[in-house]
């Protein structure tokens, strides 16, 4: 069976303004997890914060007192250099940093005469780095990557070197409130037959209209920013993303 459901409102739709007012009362309204979308203005082509921003929104939201529990920071770095970040989130807070497949395979991470030991990896490496550095490491792939790249990774004999979560865009990386992309869910399907345990996050589009499509396909990560944060109730949104997860693993 699936792992349990995940609400993680991202938290590019709420109000920047307000972000640590916003990041509290989306935990109180029963969210799980924060997503925190970073962006460098070179992997995706819109920008965002770093590391001193979440550092600051730390201060409003406890840390988790278990491993992938209420209040965890799942920073999704949408950034072409996912390697030279890693110690900056881990001591601004971040709970569960992850990067992208196509970054760290990219030769502006891993091969340009530009790229310093900091920022030079590949998927295995950078998953045994954010472990070393006291992270849960997700990785996360975009709409124009197969699902088949994942498979080594996944099947890797060293735990230290396995993810513990996959993301599966179904949007294109860069901005919120785009159209659910249905044509990503046979990744997940596929993801969820291989993998029963593993936890598979999905963003983009998500709400009351497509949770259950993305629930049906085997997705127990659910992000959705304009969905919550867009909504005159964001509790009772958070609670029908879950039950539709939940109704899905059997569980309602
Ligand atoms: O990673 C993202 C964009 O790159 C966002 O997390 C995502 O798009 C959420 O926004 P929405 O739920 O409004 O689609």
């Amino acid at each position: 069976m699936a792992p349990p459901a995940i609400i993680a409102p991202s938290i590019l739709s709420a109000d920047f303004a307000e972000l640590g007012k916003a990041c509290s009362d989306t935990i109180a309204q029963g969210a799980d997890w924060l997503h925190v979308d970073i962006m460098d203005g070179h992997f995706v082509p819109n920008i965002t914060f770093g590391a001193p921003v979440v550092t600051k929104i730390r201060t409003h939201v406890q840390r988790p007192t278990t491993k992938h529990g209420r209040g965890t920071f799942d920073c999704h770095m949408m950034i072409a250099e996912p390697k030279k970040w890693v110690k900056d989130f881990q001591k601004a807070g971040c709970d569960l940093y992850c990067f992208h497949y196509e970054a760290a395979i990219s030769s502006t991470a891993a091969e340009s005469p530009e790229a310093t030991s900091e920022s030079k990896t590949n998927p295995k490496e950078m998953i045994r780095y954010i472990h070393d550095c006291g992270m849960l490491a997700g990785i996360a792939i975009k709409p124009d990557t197969k699902v088949d790249v994942l498979w080594d990774i996944l099947d890797n004999p060293h735990l230290a070197e396995r993810p513990d979560m996959v993301l599966v865009m179904t949007v294109h990386p860069g901005f919120g409130g785009q159209k659910f992309m249905a044509s990503e869910l046979p990744k997940v399907a596929e993801l969820r037959k291989r993998y029963p345990d593993l936890n598979i996050e999905v963003d983009g589009g998500l709400g009351p209209g497509t949770i259950d499509q993305a629930a049906d396909a085997g997705a127990n990560v659910i992000v959705a920013g304009s969905a919550v944060f867009g909504a005159k109730n964001p509790g009772e949104i958070i609670s029908k993303l879950r039950e539709a997860v939940e109704r899905r693993r059997g569980k309602l």
